[in-house]
């Protein structure tokens, strides 16, 4: 039997804009298979970012369902949803969101105090030791470089082990050696723990690494490429 992680079944996304609102996504029908890298491209506004943050329960949907690890997200309250996203889900943006005023080891710490584990700061350096940052413990985000700042954000999002790891544009402010670093990570975390990689990208080279590619046009799924498919062209 496949084992889903993740599905969405006939999921809209209605936003309310100034001019009343506005449908984000339409009719997106999508099952993601654990241990799986699924890869979201599409033209800029076709609606990437916001399937990434339905599915990691982000984001509501207006229609339709949401369910992950065989819970349905669209029924949980704020609070569960919170705990659940804690529990299960890590996310990294293209712009860090690391909190200003921590430290990079604070940073990888604070989460996994709030999940209530005790050893938070002995797992936090072991996080930021994996992704090379073992010098840069007590740096602040303003003191670290773009790169340094997306390993941190990357350790953060891996330190509670969660099983769905979602990336949006990880590489999208890096220059090449940093984007390919932190790639190469990414990649690396899902070869480890096994967690399932869902990522939002403009990057061909980070498309091709993926399973599977997803293709968004206007708020639909506009096609979708298998790796067996790419390779054997
Ligand atoms: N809060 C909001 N209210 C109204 N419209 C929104 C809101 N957030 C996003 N949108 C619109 O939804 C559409 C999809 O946005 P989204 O950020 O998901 O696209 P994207 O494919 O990730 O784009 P990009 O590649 O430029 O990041 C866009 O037209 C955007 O303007």
């Amino acid at each position: 039997m496949t084992d889903i992680i993740l599905s969405l079944k006939d999921t809209d996304l209605t936003l309310q804009g100034n001019a009343g609102p506005v449908g984000i996504l339409r009719a997106i029908t999508l099952d993601v298979t654990r241990g799986e890298t699924l890869g979201l491209v599409g033209p800029s506004g076709s609606g990437k970012s916001s399937l990434l943050m339905l599915m990691g329960g982000l984001e509501r949907a207006t229609s339709g369902q949401v369910s992950a690890l065989g819970h349905d997200l669209t029924a949980l309250n704020e609070d569960a949803l919170a705990r659940f996203r804690r529990s299960h889900m890590g996310v990294v943006f293209q712009s860090f969101h690391l909190i200003p005023t921590m430290t990079a080891l604070e940073n990888v710490a604070t989460p996994l105090e709030l999940a209530g584990k005790r050893d938070a700061f002995e797992r936090a350096e072991e996080e930021l030791r994996a992704v090379g940052l073992g010098h840069r413990m007590d740096h602040y985000p303003a003191q670290m470089s773009g790169g340094e700042q997306q390993r941190v954000a990357l350790a953060r999002a891996a330190a509670p082990r969660p099983q769905i790891l979602l990336a949006d544009e990880p590489t999208g402010n890096l220059d090449g050696v940093n984007g390919q670093a932190i790639m190469e990570l990414l990649f690396g975390l899902r070869d480890r723990h096994g967690a399932t990689l869902i990522l939002v990208t403009h990057a061909p080279e980070l498309a091709a690494r993926c399973n599977r590619v997803i293709r968004l046009a206007d708020g639909r799924i506009a096609g979708e490429d298998h790796a067996t498919a790419r390779a054997a062209e």
